[in-house]
Protein backbone atom coordinates (compact mmCIF):
# COMPACT_ATOMS: atom_id res chain seq x y z
CA UNK A 1 0.00 0.00 0.00
CA UNK A 2 1.37 3.45 -1.08
CA UNK A 3 0.98 5.76 2.23
CA UNK A 4 2.08 8.64 0.76
CA UNK A 5 -0.73 11.17 0.85
CA UNK A 6 -2.42 12.55 -2.43
CA UNK A 7 -2.58 16.31 -3.44
CA UNK A 8 -6.41 16.08 -2.72
CA UNK A 9 -6.24 14.25 0.36
CA UNK A 10 -3.33 16.49 1.97
CA UNK A 11 -5.78 19.60 1.44
CA UNK A 12 -9.24 17.91 3.38
CA UNK A 13 -6.68 16.80 6.14
CA UNK A 14 -5.65 20.30 6.18
CA UNK A 15 -8.84 21.81 6.44
CA UNK A 16 -10.07 19.42 9.34
CA UNK A 17 -6.77 19.96 11.25
CA UNK A 18 -7.05 24.04 10.63
CA UNK A 19 -11.01 23.50 11.76
CA UNK A 20 -10.29 21.65 14.18
CA UNK A 21 -7.42 24.56 15.09
CA UNK A 22 -9.87 26.99 15.14
CA UNK A 23 -12.48 25.25 17.04
CA UNK A 24 -9.95 24.55 20.22
CA UNK A 25 -9.02 27.98 19.77
CA UNK A 26 -12.40 28.97 20.36
CA UNK A 27 -12.69 27.19 23.64
CA UNK A 28 -9.29 28.29 24.44
CA UNK A 29 -10.51 32.02 23.91
CA UNK A 30 -13.62 31.23 26.04
CA UNK A 31 -11.48 29.69 29.26
CA UNK A 32 -9.13 32.84 28.85
CA UNK A 33 -12.37 35.06 29.56
CA UNK A 34 -13.78 33.03 32.33
CA UNK A 35 -10.65 32.72 33.93
CA UNK A 36 -10.02 37.01 33.96
CA UNK A 37 -13.57 36.85 34.73
CA UNK A 38 -13.00 34.84 37.93
CA UNK A 39 -10.05 36.73 39.21
CA UNK A 40 -11.66 39.72 38.45
CA UNK A 41 -13.69 38.32 41.56
CA UNK A 42 -11.54 37.30 43.34
CA UNK A 43 -9.51 40.63 43.55
CA UNK A 44 -12.79 42.32 44.19
CA UNK A 45 -12.46 39.80 47.44
CA UNK A 46 -9.50 40.64 48.00
CA UNK A 47 -9.44 43.95 48.30
CA UNK A 48 -12.12 44.06 50.88
CA UNK A 49 -10.14 42.09 52.81
CA UNK A 50 -7.13 44.39 52.52
CA UNK A 51 -9.72 47.20 53.48
CA UNK A 52 -10.86 45.24 56.67
CA UNK A 53 -7.28 44.11 57.97
CA UNK A 54 -5.84 47.38 57.17
CA UNK A 55 -8.80 49.03 59.37
CA UNK A 56 -8.02 46.41 62.26
CA UNK A 57 -4.79 46.47 62.06
CA UNK A 58 -4.05 43.16 60.74
CA UNK A 59 -1.05 41.66 58.75
CA UNK A 60 -1.35 41.79 55.05
CA UNK A 61 -0.07 38.24 54.96
CA UNK A 62 -1.24 35.46 56.36
CA UNK A 63 1.09 32.68 56.12
CA UNK A 64 -1.06 29.64 57.96
CA UNK A 65 -4.05 30.22 55.77
CA UNK A 66 -2.02 30.61 52.34
CA UNK A 67 0.05 26.82 53.55
CA UNK A 68 -3.58 25.85 54.13
CA UNK A 69 -4.76 26.83 50.73
CA UNK A 70 -1.77 25.85 48.81
CA UNK A 71 -2.23 22.51 50.29
CA UNK A 72 -6.10 22.85 49.23
CA UNK A 73 -5.37 23.65 45.87
CA UNK A 74 -2.17 20.70 45.28
CA UNK A 75 -4.97 18.04 46.16
CA UNK A 76 -7.31 19.77 43.67
CA UNK A 77 -4.88 19.96 41.11
CA UNK A 78 -4.01 15.99 41.74
CA UNK A 79 -7.49 15.13 41.13
CA UNK A 80 -8.01 17.19 38.14
CA UNK A 81 -4.88 15.44 36.36
CA UNK A 82 -2.92 18.96 36.64
CA UNK A 83 0.22 19.48 37.68
CA UNK A 84 -0.22 20.12 41.51
CA UNK A 85 3.69 22.31 41.29
CA UNK A 86 2.07 24.67 38.38
CA UNK A 87 -1.28 24.92 40.19
CA UNK A 88 0.86 25.98 43.46
CA UNK A 89 2.85 28.30 41.49
CA UNK A 90 0.04 29.44 40.06
CA UNK A 91 -1.49 30.53 43.37
CA UNK A 92 1.48 31.68 44.89
CA UNK A 93 1.81 34.42 41.99
CA UNK A 94 -1.82 35.14 42.62
CA UNK A 95 -1.38 35.64 46.46
CA UNK A 96 1.85 37.52 46.43
CA UNK A 97 -0.15 40.34 44.17
CA UNK A 98 -3.19 40.33 46.62
CA UNK A 99 0.10 41.03 49.66
CA UNK A 100 1.31 43.62 48.02
CA UNK A 101 -2.42 45.39 47.43
CA UNK A 102 -3.16 44.27 51.32
CA UNK A 103 0.72 46.42 52.03
CA UNK A 104 -0.59 49.48 49.32
CA UNK A 105 -3.78 49.88 51.47
CA UNK A 106 -2.19 49.27 54.66
CA UNK A 107 0.40 51.87 54.20
CA UNK A 108 -2.23 54.34 52.83
CA UNK A 109 -4.44 53.57 55.98
CA UNK A 110 -1.05 54.36 58.04
CA UNK A 111 -0.26 58.11 55.87
CA UNK A 112 -3.94 58.73 56.68
CA UNK A 113 -3.70 58.48 60.39
CA UNK A 114 -0.64 60.12 60.72
CA UNK A 115 -1.71 63.56 58.56
C1 LIG B 1 -6.90 37.27 51.31
C2 LIG B 1 -6.12 37.19 52.40
O1 LIG B 1 -4.87 37.81 52.49
C3 LIG B 1 -3.68 37.22 51.95
C4 LIG B 1 -3.96 36.70 50.60
C5 LIG B 1 -4.45 35.44 50.43
C6 LIG B 1 -5.11 35.03 49.15
O2 LIG B 1 -4.95 35.73 48.14
O3 LIG B 1 -5.83 34.00 49.15
C7 LIG B 1 -4.36 34.51 51.50
C8 LIG B 1 -3.78 34.83 52.67
C9 LIG B 1 -3.17 36.16 52.94
O4 LIG B 1 -1.78 36.07 52.88
C10 LIG B 1 -6.57 36.50 53.62
O5 LIG B 1 -5.91 36.64 54.67
O6 LIG B 1 -7.57 35.78 53.55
Amino acid sequence: MNDQPTAERTLVGDEEALARLRALRGSIDNLDAALVHLLAERFKCTQQVGELKAAHDLPPADPAREADQIARLRRLAADAKLDPAFAEKFLNFIIGEVVRHHRAIAAKQDGAAGS
